[in-house]
């Protein structure tokens, strides 16, 4: 089944946002498949945003990713890639409508909480350069009232 990365960012560890935000994908129904704190380095946090480095808010992006602890996670559901997207709402918080991550929990785009793969394709890529180590392989016993 389709998996996306996600990454609570510096100040949603910070801000202790953490319980609350693996609490809606949970309640949503998707299922974790893998999960980590850690710290990155610079040449990490500019591998993940390579696409970015040519944008003017590069520098400022990647020491703010590399300012404090993420929370690195794999989450798998039918279509969890858009749907996880939808629930951490637009990369501005000003449109982020209420009810999503950003929309209830972020104010500025340099500090938007949190991180979502944007297709499937980001998401293979993102999974294997951020759990290299593989992730865990169960299947939740909640399946099939979750899923017809
Ligand atoms: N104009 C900006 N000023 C400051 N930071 C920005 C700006 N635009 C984007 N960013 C930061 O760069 C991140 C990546 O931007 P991108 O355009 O890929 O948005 P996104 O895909 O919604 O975000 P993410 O990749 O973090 O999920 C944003 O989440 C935000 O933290």
């Amino acid at each position: 089944m389709e998996q996306t990365f996600i990454m609570i960012k510096p100040d949603g560890v910070q801000r202790g946002l953490v319980g609350e935000i693996i609490s809606r994908f949970e309640k949503k129904g998707f299922s974790l498949k893998g999960l980590k704190l850690l710290t990155v380095e610079r040449s990490f946090a500019e591998k993940h945003y390579e696409d970015l480095s040519a944008k003017p808010f590069f520098p400022g992006l990647v020491e703010y990713i590399i300012s404090g602890p993420v929370v690195a996670m794999v989450w798998e559901g039918k279509n969890v890639v858009a749907t996880g997207r939808t629930i951490i709402g637009a990369t501005n918080p000003s449109a982020s409508a209420p009810g999503t991550i950003r929309g209830d929990f972020a104010i500025d785009v340099g500090r938007n909480v949190i991180h979502g793969s944007d297709s499937v394709a980001s998401a293979t890529k993102e999974i294997a350069l951020w759990f290299p180590e593989g992730i865990v392989s169960w299947q939740s016993s909640l399946h099939s009232w979750i899923y017809e």
